[in-house]
C-alpha cells in the first residue's frame, strides 16, 4: 500500500505543496499540460531550486504577469486592494529558476474582473483533468470559500476571489490536486500543521496568525495546529485547504518505510529551521504501520429488527469497514442489541449522522483502536466458471489466499455446482 505523507513542521502553502510533490517525482510535463488546459491567463510557472537553511528544495512559483493590474481593485469586500501574494511571489532574489513558462498568450478574455466560487469551479470543470484531480480541486476551493464566507460574514455565493489571487490560487490548488492524483497513492496522511504567531500585514491592516481563513478551516475540518511561537504566517489558507481536502487523517506515522522524499521550498527564512514542506512516499506493509480504526457502539432496546437492519445497510453503504449487532441484556432485564460500527476515523461524522438519523439511539460511545492487518491484493483468475477474484494476503513471509465470495456464489448458481467446487478450482489455478 502506497501512502503520501506530508510533514508540515514548517507549515504549508500551495506552492510548497506543488514543489514538494514535484521533488518527489511527479511528472512536470503532465502537470504543465493539465494547467495549460485551464482557461486561465496572465501567469508564468517557475520551476527552480532553492537552498533553505542548507537544504536543497524544489522551488515552485506562480509568477503573475500583471500583479498591479488596475482592474483588480474590485475584489474581496474586506481585502479590497490586493494584499494577496505580491509579497510572497515576487521577492525571490536568492532563488534560481531553471524554467519559466508563460501563459499570457491565450486568446480567451474574461468580461469580469473578479470570480466567485461558481466561476472558479467552472474553470476547473472545463479543464482537461482526471475525474479524481477535478473533484479534489473542487473540494479544496469549496473549503477555502466556506472559510472566507465565515471570516467575512458573507453567504457562500458572495465570496469573490480576487482576480490576481484567483489565478494564483487556481494554479496552486489545481496543481496540487493534479500532483496528488499523478502520484496514485492509496492514501494521504498529514502531520499536525506547525503555525507561526503574531500578525501578517496586508494593505488594510493586520490579520492575526492563524489568519481567519486558516482558523476557520482548522475548526471546520478538525485540523490540528502546532503553535511554534515563530513570528509570521506558516500556514496559508490554500495550504491548509489542500491538506484537509486530501488527508485521510492528521497523524505522524509510527513507522516509515520510505520509498522517496521530496522537499518543497517555502518563501521564508525562519530562525532555527528550514522553511520546507517534506513529502514522503511510503510503502506501508499493512499491519506493521499501526493503522488506526474507529469503533462506535450504542445499546438499543426500543427499535424493531427491521429498521435496525436498514440502518446497518445504510452504514455499510456509506463505507463502514464492518457493521454488526450483538444481542445483550440491558437494565430492567430488557433484551436489546449493541450496534457496533468499525470504520476509518475520517468517516466518523457521516456514520454518526446515520446512526442518529436511523436508530433510536441518542448517544454513541467511540474509541480509536490500533489495528494490524495483512497486506492485501486482489488477483484476477480465469476459470471455467468465468473470471474469479482471489485475495492474496501477506505478512512477513505468511501468505493466505481467499476466493472473493460474491462472484464465486454467482458462478456456483449459474453453473449448478457447489460453491466449494468453485473455490477449490479457483485456488488450484493459483498454486500451479
Ligand atoms: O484575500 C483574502 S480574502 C484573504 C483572506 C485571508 C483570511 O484569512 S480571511 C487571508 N489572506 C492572506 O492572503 C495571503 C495568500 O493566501 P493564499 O492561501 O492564497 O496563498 C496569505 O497571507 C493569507 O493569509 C487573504
Ligand atoms: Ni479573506
Amino acid at each position: 500500500m502506497k501512502t503520501l505523507y506530508l510533514e508540515c513542521s514548517s507549515g504549508i502553502s500551495g506552492d510548497m505543496t506543488v514543489g514538494a510533490l514535484l521533488d518527489l517525482g511527479v511528472d512536470r510535463q503532465k502537470l504543465e499540460a493539465a494547467l495549460n488546459s485551464l482557461q486561465v491567463e496572465g501567469y508564468a510557472l517557475q520551476f527552480g531550486r532553492a537552498k533553505k537553511a542548507g537544504i536543497d528544495a524544489f522551488d515552485f512559483d506562480v509568477k503573475l504577469e500583471h500583479p498591479e493590474h488596475p482592474d483588480v481593485t474590485h475584489t474581496h469586500p474586506h481585502h479590497d486592494d490586493g494584499h494577496h501574494h505580491n509579497e510572497e511571489h515576487h521577492h525571490h532574489h536568492e532563488h534560481q529558476h531553471e524554467g519559466e513558462h508563460h501563459h499570457g498568450e491565450h486568446s480567451h478574455h474574461h468580461a469580469h474582473v473578479h470570480r466567485n466560487l461558481d466561476d472558479v469551479l467552472a474553470i476547473i470543470e472545463s479543464g482537461d483533468l482526471t475525474p479524481k484531480a477535478r473533484e479534489l480541486a473542487k473540494k479544496i476551493f469549496h473549503i477555502i470559500a466556506q472559510a472566507e464566507a465565515k471570516a467575512h460574514g458573507l453567504p457562500l455565493e458572495q465570496v469573490h476571489f480576487h482576480e490576481v489571487g484567483a489565478v494564483d490560487s487556481i494554479v496552486d490548488v489545481v496543481g496540487a490536486a493534479v500532483c496528488i492524483d499523478l502520484l496514485a497513492v492509496d492514501r494521504v496522511i498529514v502531520s499536525p500543521l506547525s503555525e507561526g504567531c503574531g500578525h501578517v500585514h496586508c494593505a488594510h491592516g493586520q490579520m492575526p496568525v492563524p489568519v481567519p481563513a486558516v482558523a476557520n478551516i482548522a475548526v471546520a475540518r478538525k485540523v490540528p495546529l502546532v503553535m511554534t511561537g515563530i513570528p509570521g504566517e506558516l500556514v496559508t489558507p490554500t495550504g491548509i485547504a489542500i491538506a484537509s481536502a486530501a488527508a485521510e487523517a492528521f497523524q505522524v506515522p509510527s513507522q516509515m518505510n520510505i520509498l522517496r522524499i521530496g522537499y518543497g521550498a517555502g518563501k521564508k527564512d525562519l530562525p532555527g529551521q528550514a522553511n520546507v514542506l517534506r513529502a514522503y512516499l511510503l510503502e506501508e506493509e499493512a499491519g506493521a504501520s499501526g493503522e488506526e480504526v474507529l469503533q462506535m457502539e450504542t445499546n438499543i432496546d426500543d427499535q424493531t429488527g427491521e429498521t435496525l437492519a436498514f440502518a446497518c445497510d445504510l452504514l455499510r453503504e456509506e463505507g463502514a469497514l464492518d457493521v454488526w449487532t450483538e444481542p445483550i441484556f440491558m437494565k430492567k432485564g430488557r433484551a436489546a442489541y449493541k450496534l457496533c460500527v468499525l470504520s476509518e476515523p475520517a468517516k466518523e461524522e457521516k456514520l454518526l449522522r446515520i446512526i442518529f438519523a436511523h436508530t433510536t439511539s441518542i448517544g454513541v460511545r467511540k474509541s480509536i483502536l490500533q489495528r494490524s492487518i495483512m497486506h492485501r491484493e486482489v488477483l484476477p483468475v480465469q476459470t471455467r466458471f468465468g473470471q474469479m477474484q482471489v485475495k492474496r494476503c501477506t505478512y512477513q513471509g505468511i501468505t493466505k489466499h481467499y476466493v472473493e465470495f460474491e462472484p464465486a456464489k454467482e458462478a456456483a448458481k449459474q453453473h449448478h455446482v457447489t460453491i466449494q467446487q468453485v473455490i477449490e478450482e479457483t485456488l488450484s489455478k493459483i498454486c500451479q
